[in-house]
């Protein structure tokens, strides 16, 4: 049976490309969705088998969007990541010069990583959303009047797939951007081991008190586990509370990950176990000393042996 993989879409998104480069070498059917929601949505009522999300990018910091789509809601898992390289070029209607534009669409991640040159060379021009860069430049090509804008920010080739033309290239601010995209499933058969794995949490406090975050990061810090990432996130309940939404390295089949996964859940109100996953990068995780899978197995035994069980 072929694979389902929804994704960010229309065509042309950034995070098509992530899907594509993933699905080189594996099969399947793309789906394009509206939002991340909406593909979330659908992988959650089994309508598709996997969906490619943006997570993270080098210039705007964590995805909301999907951050908080994986917090609540029946689980999700990550099984995989993507890192993609970002470049953006503002695009119009054929005869639009750059002195008419007076609104631009783009998604809310790329509008951020624009600004400075937004503030350079259109200083005036206003922001308008759109749901992604893709959806900006069909919107354009489809659109007659009435869209709100006059020009997309988007990938070269979304401005290519809608016959628009390029009125300036490479106007991210910040050379070298990218973004990383995850691969959310059901949760199911977890992805094998490979020494070069990353995992991903949201921790949710018990209370809210002095100590309080330092007693999470402890449990990483204890046994020698590197953070990746790591933000809050607004529970939504009040004013205040916050989770915490986490990468780190380390598979949940190393001992160390399993040791410091039960002090979470120990000290936690819960913790939301988002997978376990390898690495794009593929760079192998540094154990260091004490902290392997033998330590913790060898200090096991010990115990065992005490208890005589
Ligand atoms: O809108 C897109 O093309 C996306 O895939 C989301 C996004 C937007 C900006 C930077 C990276 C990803």
């Amino acid at each position: 049976m072929t694979t389902r993989y929804g994704y960010l879409g229309p065509e042309g998104t950034f995070t098509q490309m992530a899907l594509l480069s993933w699905t080189a070498s594996h099969e399947g059917e793309h789906v394009p969705f509206g939002s991340v929601d909406s593909a979330l949505d659908a992988l959650r009522r089994s309508e598709i088998d996997a969906a490619m999300v943006p997570i993270e990018n080098s210039v705007e910091g964590g995805v909301s969007a999907t951050l908080d789509a994986l917090a609540s809601g029946d689980p999700l898992v990550v099984i995989g990541e993507v890192n993609v390289p970002i470049t953006f070029v503002l695009a119009a209607r054929h005869g639009v010069q750059r002195a008419d534009v007076h609104a631009v669409g783009t998604h809310s991640h790329a509008w951020a990583q624009v600004r400075g040159w937004m503030d350079r060379h259109l200083p005036h021009a206003t922001y308008v959303p759109t749901l992604s860069t893709a959806a900006a430049a069909a919107g354009l090509a489809h659109g007659e009047a009435g869209h709100g804008y006059d020009a997309a920010v988007c990938a070269p080739v979304a401005a290519a797939n809608h016959g628009l033309e390029v009125l300036a290239e490479d106007i991210g601010d910040r050379a070298g951007a990218v973004t990383r995209f995850v691969l959310v499933a059901r949760p199911g058969e977890l992805p094998e081991r490979t020494g070069a794995d990353k995992t991903t949490v949201m921790l949710f406090q018990r209370d809210d008190r002095a100590g309080g975050l330092l007693e999470l990061l402890e449990q990483f810090s204890v046994r020698g586990i590197n953070m990746t990432r790591l933000e809050s996130r607004p529970t939504k309940d009040f004013l205040g509370s916050y989770c915490f939404s986490i990468d780190f390295e380390g598979h949940v089949l190393d001992e160390r990950v399993g040791e410091a996964l039960m002090g979470l859940k120990r000290v936690c109100a819960e913790v939301r176990f988002l997978g376990s996953y390898p690495r794009e990068d593929g760079a192998q995780t540094d154990v260091a000393p004490l902290t392997g899978d033998a330590d913790f197995s060898a200090a096991r035994d010990w115990l065992r042996s005490l208890r005589g069980t």
